[in-house]
């Protein structure tokens, strides 16, 4: 659910070395834990406290040991609602995508090769930094598309880089972008504004709630970077309320990639593109009427 207001959060904290924060991230990204902070020896998870229930603490553990083959430590902490933002800015750096896309913040020094196109993106704990594998992947896949004249829907937008990313590849009709999250729907709002990015509606939605009625507008192009379980649930509204719509799908593990084959082969979608950083891949998929996005 949609959540507004103040916003308490749990943290937990994992030990574990950091070239293990990719593969921690994913699996605790597949339970539906959005937010990460990367230290040296420590990755933080954060999840509103009304999610934090026994039930979630013992579906995740479940999780963890069954991918892991153990359960991690960790410890659970309560944080009132702060300045996030400001946390954030602190501790990140510009990150290069591609030839085509540098990802930066606010007041830090760039140096960008020619011809790449710069978004600045000032995150308030959304998904989007750039800093995961899976936007990097949408990215790359994006920047290979035509997007003229392709209406456009972001599903989970997190810091709304994807949308952005859009428009200044030459997309240029209005976008519907979208997340359930309170913080990262604002977050959008502000980092559209900082890259003077215009026509792109941001909406505080649930995919799993409100997804059909808004596909009934008729979309070419879906972007859903969210995570297994969700994309397994809302991949059948997709088909079936957007049946000409090419999809661009991440947030999916490698190891899920029979999984997805086997969906997609269900509801009727061919692979256009997969392609795969670390443990994590994107498909660019297309319904079997289509030849051509
Ligand atoms: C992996 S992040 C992707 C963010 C951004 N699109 C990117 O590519 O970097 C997934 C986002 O989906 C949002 N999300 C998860 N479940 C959702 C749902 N049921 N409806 C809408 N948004 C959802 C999360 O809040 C998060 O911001």
């Amino acid at each position: 659910m949609p959540n507004t207001g103040i916003q308490n959060y749990i943290e937990l904290a994992f030990i574990v070395n950091p070239s293990l924060h990719e593969l921690y991230i994913g699996l605790l990204a597949a339970e539906g834990i959005a937010y990460f902070q990367e230290e040296d020896e420590r990755l933080l998870a954060y999840l509103p406290e009304e999610e934090w229930t026994d039930e979630k603490e013992q579906t995740m553990i479940a999780f963890l040991q069954e991918r892991l083959g153990t359960a991690p430590a960790y410890t659970a902490t309560f944080m009132a609602d702060r300045n996030w933002n400001a946390e954030w800015e602190a501790n990140l750096q510009p990150i290069e995508i591609s030839d085509r896309f540098l990802i930066v913040q606010k007041n830090k020094d760039i140096n960008p090769k020619p011809g790449q196109i710069v978004i600045e993106i000032n995150p308030k704990m959304s998904f989007g930094t750039g800093y995961h594998a899976t936007t990097r992947l949408m990215l790359r896949q994006m920047e290979q598309l035509e997007l003229k004249d392709k209406k456009m829907m972001d599903i989970g937008t997190g810091t709304g880089v994807l949308a952005i990313a859009a428009r200044k590849l030459g997309n240029n009709l209005p976008i519907l972008a979208f997340d359930n999250s309170a913080w990262a729907a604002e977050n959008a709002i502000e980092n559209i504004e900082q890259n003077a990015a215009p026509d792109i509606k941001i909406e505080l939605l649930d995919a799993e709630e409100d997804l059909i009625v808004n596909l009934r507008e008729g979309y070419d192009l879906i972007l859903a970077n969210i995570n297994k379980n969700v994309i397994d649930r809302i991949l059948p509204a997709i088909r079936k309320y957007s049946p000409e719509a090419t999809v661009l799908l991440s947030g999916i593990l490698v190891y899920d990639e029979p999984w997805l084959k086997k969906l997609l082969k269900r509801l009727g979608y061919e692979i256009v593109q997969t392609i795969y950083e670390d443990e994590w891949l994107s498909s660019l998929v297309r319904p079997l009427s289509r030849s051509t996005l």
